[in-house]
């Protein structure tokens, strides 16, 4: 296996990503999507769309039926899975999933120590990415004493702490404020990695990518500039996707 180069660091090419769950139901039917480094695009789409089993490919939570997800020129195989995880960072929806440990250092530790980080490379590793999420000030906290923006902030953390290449975000601006979630695009956006972002939040998606795509049935059936998707009513409509009552257009 060779590592990336400096170009294909931060690429993500899905080719023809088909997959059907062991009770026989379809949910991905040749899905093709190639995001270039440092590229942000929404993951938009109806419920049952697919975009759950998507992204559990991207990390090879999922395995392909048919087709091939390749993150930095490596092919998401059972023999590149440990590789794939470290580059493809998931913050889930809730942070919950990701956070078990004391204190948030040693929750955002977790992962590169595994890696076989230690001392100060190990601490440095975990400061940066505290700081990345403007939660080094919460360190040695227990995660379930921090409010749930900030434990979504502590999770984005322990992503980050692997230096992932790829940052996939579950619906990153449920149950958040409007001052938290204005924060967390901006940490998103000033982080500069490749990111999809999975949401039924189409103005977050304005907000935070430049480029979506909308999946629905299994199938990538728009994928375009941001604001040209959601102005195109008719095609929001046939997709059951629905800009906020009041939106009008500046
Ligand atoms: N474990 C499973 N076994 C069988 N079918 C499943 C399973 N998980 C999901 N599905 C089906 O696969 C399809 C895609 O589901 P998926 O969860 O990927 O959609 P989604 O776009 O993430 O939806 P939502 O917006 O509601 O989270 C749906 O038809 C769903 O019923």
């Amino acid at each position: 296996m060779t590592g990336p180069t400096g170009s294909t660091r931060g690429t993500l090419e899905v080719r023809g990503l088909a997959f059907a769950y062991p009770d026989g139901r379809q949910a991905l039917f040749g899905v093709d999507l190639t995001v270039t480094p440092g590229e942000r695009v929404a993951v938009l789409g109806p419920n049952g769309a697919g975009k759950t089993t998507f992204v559990l490919h991207l990390n090879g939570t999922l395995t392909a039926g048919a087709g091939q997800v390749i993150v930095d020129g490596i092919p998401v195989a059972r023999d590149t899975l440990k590789e794939i995880r470290r580059r493809v960072g998931i913050v889930f929806q809730d942070p919950d999933d990701q956070l078990f440990m004391a204190s948030v250092r040693d929750d955002v530790a977790f992962g590169p120590r595994n890696l076989g980080l230690r001392g100060t490379e190990l601490t440095t590793r975990v400061e940066q990415a505290l700081q990345a999420t403007g939660m080094l000030g919460a360190a040695d906290r227990p995660p379930h004493h921090l409010s749930f923006g900030q434990r979504r902030r502590v999770a984005a953390s322990t992503v980050l702490a692997m230096d992932p290449t790829v940052l996939v975000l579950d619906e990153p601006s449920s149950n958040l404020d409007p001052q938290a979630r204005r924060e967390f695009a901006d940490i998103v956006t000033s982080l500069g990695l490749t990111t999809l972002v999975v949401t039924h939040d189409l103005l977050y998606a304005l907000q935070l990518c430049p480029r979506s795509v909308i999946l629905d049935g299994g199938r990538i059936v728009a994928d375009g500039p941001t604001d040209r998707i959601l102005r195109d009513q008719q095609l929001l409509a046939a997709h059951r996707l629905e800009l906020p009552f009041g939106f009008t257009w500046p």
